[in-house]
């Protein structure tokens, strides 16, 4: 170490030698001891391990602190001759004893100095942690505890894949089952095909949406759509008709036209009875196809009150699921003034966009309170209103009949055919039919 070091910094290396070799002899006299220590422990641990604590244990731990000292005692020693050894080399090199400080600058030393340096210079050894842990009182060397492990961890692991799955499972058959009626295909159907009536067919599709996402009901669903003559009623029926006869097979679906299937008032009751056994037929051959049937009254206006009866002890029936897994849809034009007359009155403070929506909410508590009073049937039915035609949604009904029979869609035509229609005296400019579209059909065929 004294050939390393220059002459010019020879003292400094000295002094900073000194204080390296004090921090080395420490460390040393500590990882002596410990070892020492560590050796009694484990002679001690040994001596714990026996069942009796005895003179024997007590005298060995008296003669690991004798020894220990000793040792201590004799680095001490060891120390101070090698600190003296130290100052002696100091003065035979010639070196200038400590009289005033020297400030150190790092002008002149080479890189390879700083390496041989720090070489040199021991790395601080990293202590052991030691693995085992010396518990007192005669507990010996113990291993840490084992954590259990707890089977209700495992169980609770395993019921919550269950549920999961169950949950995942039921949300994909709710959407296979709403899937299978395709009610987005309906909904474009009834956007494309009815003109004027948003509201009503937004309020069939939401009612139908609900109903048809769920398998388990309390009742079945019951929509009553009420308007005046050629806004589209029957037409709504025919295009409800033909979706679930394409989604659950014609033998599911039942329109009846009282006018057609009981035109006498005196075969009511045998109707009604006729009317009865059909439907529960047509729900149980449901019930075991697992599908919704859907029943449609057109002109429910002229139902008698024995068919009005059996309807409402069917729907109302709570004895078995079949009866509950259906729909029901009448179309009549009971309460229509009320629509004309609400429509006539408030169109000019109104907003196109805002009528529909408007529309349904104040007339449907006009209707009910109305219907009511008819028949009970309507207390269990959800009730709808259709709106009157503009002179515009007439217009799109003669090109849409036109284009269907084949006529060329010639506009100046169809503006002509439209303004032979009777309309309401303008309001907040809103032309309303008088007949709707119902003139349509008859007008293209004279063409
Ligand atoms: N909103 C509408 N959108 C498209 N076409 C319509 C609409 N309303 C009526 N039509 C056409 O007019 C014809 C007559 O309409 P529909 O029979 O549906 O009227 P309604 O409301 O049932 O009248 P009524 O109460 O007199 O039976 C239909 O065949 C249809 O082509």
């Amino acid at each position: 170490m004294e050939a390393e070091m220059s002459d010019q910094d020879s003292s400094a290396s000295a002094s900073q030698t000194e204080e390296e070799f004090e921090g080395e002899m420490d460390e040393e006299m500590d990882e002596e001891m410990d070892e020492e220590a560590e050796g009694e422990g484990e002679k001690d641990d040994k001596h714990r391990a026996s069942p009796v604590p005895s003179l024997s244990s007590f005298s060995s731990s008296l003669r690991a602190v004798i020894r220990i000292k000793q040792k201590y005692q004799a680095i001490k020693k060891r120390r101070q001759e090698l600190a003296l050894g130290l100052a002696g080399v100091g003065t035979l090199t010639g070196a200038p004893a400590r009289t005033s400080p020297k400030i150190f600058t790092f002008d002149g030393v080479t890189p390879s100095a700083f390496s041989s340096l720090s070489s040199s210079v021991p790395q601080r050894k990293k202590r052991r942690r030691r693995k085992r842990v010396l518990y007192p009182n005669g507990g010996g060397c113990r291993a840490p505890p084992k954590q259990e492990r707890s089977r209700a961890k495992y169980c609770l692991y395993l019921l919550f894949a269950i549920v999961f799955i169950q949950v995942y499972n039921a949300i994909e058959n709710l959407d296979d089952h709403v899937l299978r009626y395709d009610l987005e295909g309906l909904e474009k159907t009834l956007r494309r095909e009815v003109f004027g009536q948003q509201g009503a067919v937004e309020g069939l599709l939401s009612h139908l949406k609900d109903y048809l996402s769920t398998y388990v009901h309390n009742k079945p669903l019951v929509v009553s759509l009420h308007g005046p003559s050629g806004v589209g009623k029957s037409h709504l029926g025919r295009l409800l008709a033909g979706h679930f006869r394409s989604v659950v097979g014609e033998t599911l679906v039942l329109q009846y036209y009282v006018l057609h299937h009981c035109p006498q008032e005196a075969d009511a009751l045998q109707c009604a009875r006729n009317l009865s056994a059909l439907i529960s037929e047509m729900v149980e051959r449901a019930e075991e196809e697992e599908k919704i049937p859907l029943f449609i009254f057109d002109e429910a206006e002229h139902m008698h009150d024995e068919i009005l009866d059996a309807l409402k002890q069917l729907v109302a029936s709570k004895q078995s699921n079949e009866y509950l897994n259906a729909i029901y849809l009448f179309l009549s034009n009971l309460g229509h003034a009320h629509i004309t007359k609400h429509m006539l009155h408030n169109s000019s403070s109104i907003s196109a966009s805002g009528r529909h929506s408007n529309l349904v909410k104040e007339l449907t508590p006009i209707l009910r309170n109305t219907l009511e009073k008819l028949h009970l049937l309507w207390t269990e039915a959800d009730i709808l209103p259709l709106s009157l035609l503009e002179k515009g949604h007439v217009m799109e009904c003669f090109l849409d009949e036109m284009t269907r029979e084949g006529f060329y869609p010639d506009h100046t035509n169809i503006e002509r055919l439209a303004g032979e229609i009777e309309y309401y005296p303008a309001v907040g400019g809103h032309e309303y039919s008088q007949t709707g579209c119902k003139q349509v059909v008859a007008k293209v065929n004279l063409l």
